[in-house]
């Protein structure tokens, strides 16, 4: 299993030079990604230490970004700070605006949760 790890924990690494960051209830350390992140350092930066989900998912990263950040995955959020911290975390469906959380992700693409598994 992946190791558990709280959001105080992740709370804690908010800073440029330790910057953990929280998508969809897993926790990425991109403490080295930041400086080679096409969207900037200062847009990490502005998510870190906290759930950075829906700033991720509206800019509407590619696949190829899900394949980068895998590098960095560290481990899944504590149970009990999922129930209380992201209730859109759980949802691969599209909204209804046409606002797809997996827009760059073939029509065939398995459930969101499922591409980092
Ligand atoms: C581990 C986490 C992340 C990875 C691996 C990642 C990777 C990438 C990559 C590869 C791109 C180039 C475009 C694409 O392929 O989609 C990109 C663009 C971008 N990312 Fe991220 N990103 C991450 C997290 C975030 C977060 C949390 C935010 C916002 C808070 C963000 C904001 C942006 C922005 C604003 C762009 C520029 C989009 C554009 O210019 O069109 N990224 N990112």
């Amino acid at each position: 299993m992946a190791k558990e790890i709280s959001l105080a924990t992740v709370k804690k690494h908010n800073k440029a030079d330790d910057l953990w960051i929280v998508i969809e209830n897993k926790v990425y350390d991109v403490t080295k990604f930041r400086l080679e992140h096409p969207g900037g350092e200062d847009s990490l930066v502005d998510v870190a230490g906290r759930d950075g989900t829906k700033e991720f998912i509206d800019v509407g990263h590619s696949l190829e970004a899900r394949e980068i950040m895998k590098k960095f995955y560290i481990g899944d959020l504590a149970a009990a700070d999922i129930k209380k911290n992201s209730p859109i975390s759980t949802s691969a469906t599209p909204t209804e605006t046409g606002e797809a959380s997996i827009s760059n992700a073939p029509p065939t693409a398995p459930k969101q949760c499922c591409i980092l598994h």
